[in-house]
């Protein structure tokens, strides 16, 4: 870990609350994780506030402490990128339901000395604004330069101006959706069952016997895995090959159930480090706390009025293969921001990676967000 502020700094705060949660629990204390980039200037106006999608954390641009690969979003964060620690004070905060060391499921209820498990209260994405927010109180920003996120990270980011109108100037959503469809839910459904399925589970109390249910964790994460890609993408990429291996030296069809397609072999290999860097039932509380996401339904069922109070600029990008949430999503966040008379710009890009063409190679969309961002500064 380097002191120099254009480097991630990781931090770990405990903050009393209590916080009111949408399932009207009070939390409290509330363990935040987070990493700072850059250093807050003297009017406290230059923090960006990055917002990680379900499986992300606060390594937005610094090595993953299990996997030791690069942080997931280096490509937008870092010297000379749209996000700029020489510019910005870089907020990357685990959201609350996570595992990597905000409160969750696996960390330690202090009413019982023992893992919360599935005693946790579920939780919402707006709860995760409002832990952001009481983070946010702890460092001193009132009010954030932008707040920036794909996917999970876009839901967030736009609940921000709706939550709290008067916080943040503008709000980049990348990715993303203002509520979960039917489709959406019915993926995240399999997935939990998958892991519920596993005998290993134990009702969620797996953690004193250290043998976390990571078969059916893997099957979730293989299923997930697929709706973050697109049919191009999976045939550019894989097609109808088969996978090399040692028995079958003359590339020909096993007959059998081992992973004969390179797409099989891909997948297993997805679930498989899957679980090494992540606890199975956060893996259930933030697919929920997506599924439950509605937010023309927290605004009395009308999108506009979850923005008539805010003046924050917005800016939205979609991907045209991403078919999870798929650029109709957008479109409807933006006539919400329209019918609410919010300053918006949008645009969908063009690529064959589906949704996760976010965290890949994309300089369309740093260009969007770098001249967005600019532009409010
Ligand atoms: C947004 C956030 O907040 S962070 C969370 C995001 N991170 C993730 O989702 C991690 C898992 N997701 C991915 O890997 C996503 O596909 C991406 C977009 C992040 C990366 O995409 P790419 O760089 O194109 O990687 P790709 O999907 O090809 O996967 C590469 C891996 O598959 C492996 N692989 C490729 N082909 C095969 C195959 N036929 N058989 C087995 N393994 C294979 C590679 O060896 C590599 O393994 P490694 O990751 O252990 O080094
Ligand atoms: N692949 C990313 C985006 C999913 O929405 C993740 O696992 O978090």
């Amino acid at each position: 870990m380097s002191d120099d502020p254009r480097f991630g700094l990781a931090r770990h705060v405990s903050l009393p609350g209590p916080l009111r949660l949408d399932g009207g629990v009070l939390l409290s204390p509330v363990e935040i994780a987070y990493e700072t980039y850059g250093t807050l200037n003297a009017d406290a106006s230059n923090a960006i506030l990055l917002c990680h999608a379900l499986t992300g954390d606060q390594h937005v641009a610094s090595a993953h402490p299990v996997t030791g690969k690069p942080g997931w979003w280096v490509r937008m964060v870092g010297p000379g990128k749209p996000i700029d620690p020489a510019r910005h004070f870089i907020v990357c905060a685990n959201v609350l339901g996570s595992c990597m060391g905000s409160s969750g499921p696996a960390t330690i209820n202090p009413a019982t000395g023992a893992p919360w498990g599935m005693s946790f209260p579920v939780i919402t994405i707006r709860d995760m604004v409002r832990a952001q927010a009481l983070l946010l109180d702890h460092l001193g920003i009132a009010t954030l330069h932008a707040v920036v996120g794909g996917s999970m990270g876009g839901m967030q980011a736009v609940s921000w101006p709706a939550t709290f109108p008067d916080r943040v100037r503008a709000a980049v959503v990348i990715a993303s959706t203002a509520r979960h469809t039917a489709q959406n839910i019915a993926f995240h459904e399999v997935g939990r069952q998958a892991v519920m399925a596993d005998p290993k589970w134990r009702g969620g109390a797996y953690y004193e016997a250290g043998d976390p249910p990571a078969a059916g964790l893997a099957v979730a994460r293989m299923a997930a895995h697929i709706t973050y890609l697109s049919e191009a993408g999976l045939t550019e990429k894989f097609g109808r090959r088969l996978q090399a291996r040692p028995d079958r030296p003359d590339g020909a069809i096993s007959f059998g159930f081992d992973a004969d397609f390179q797409i099989e072999s891909y997948l297993r290999h997805q679930g498989i480090s899957f679980v090494d860097r992540f606890d199975a039932n956060s893996y259930l509380y933030i697919t929920r706390a997506m599924d439950y996401f509605d937010l023309a339904g927290e605004h009395g069922g009308q999108l506009a009025n979850a923005f008539r109070a805010t003046k924050a600029r917005f800016c939205l990008v979609s991907f045209d293969t991403d078919w999870l949430y798929p650029t109709a999503e957008s479109r409807a966040i933006v006539h919400a921001l329209n019918a609410a008379g919010a300053p918006v710009s949008f645009v969908e890009l063009s690529s064959p990676y589906g949704h996760d063409a976010f965290l890949l190679e994309a300089p369309e969309m740093n260009r969007v967000v770098n001249g967005f961002l600019r532009a409010g500064e």
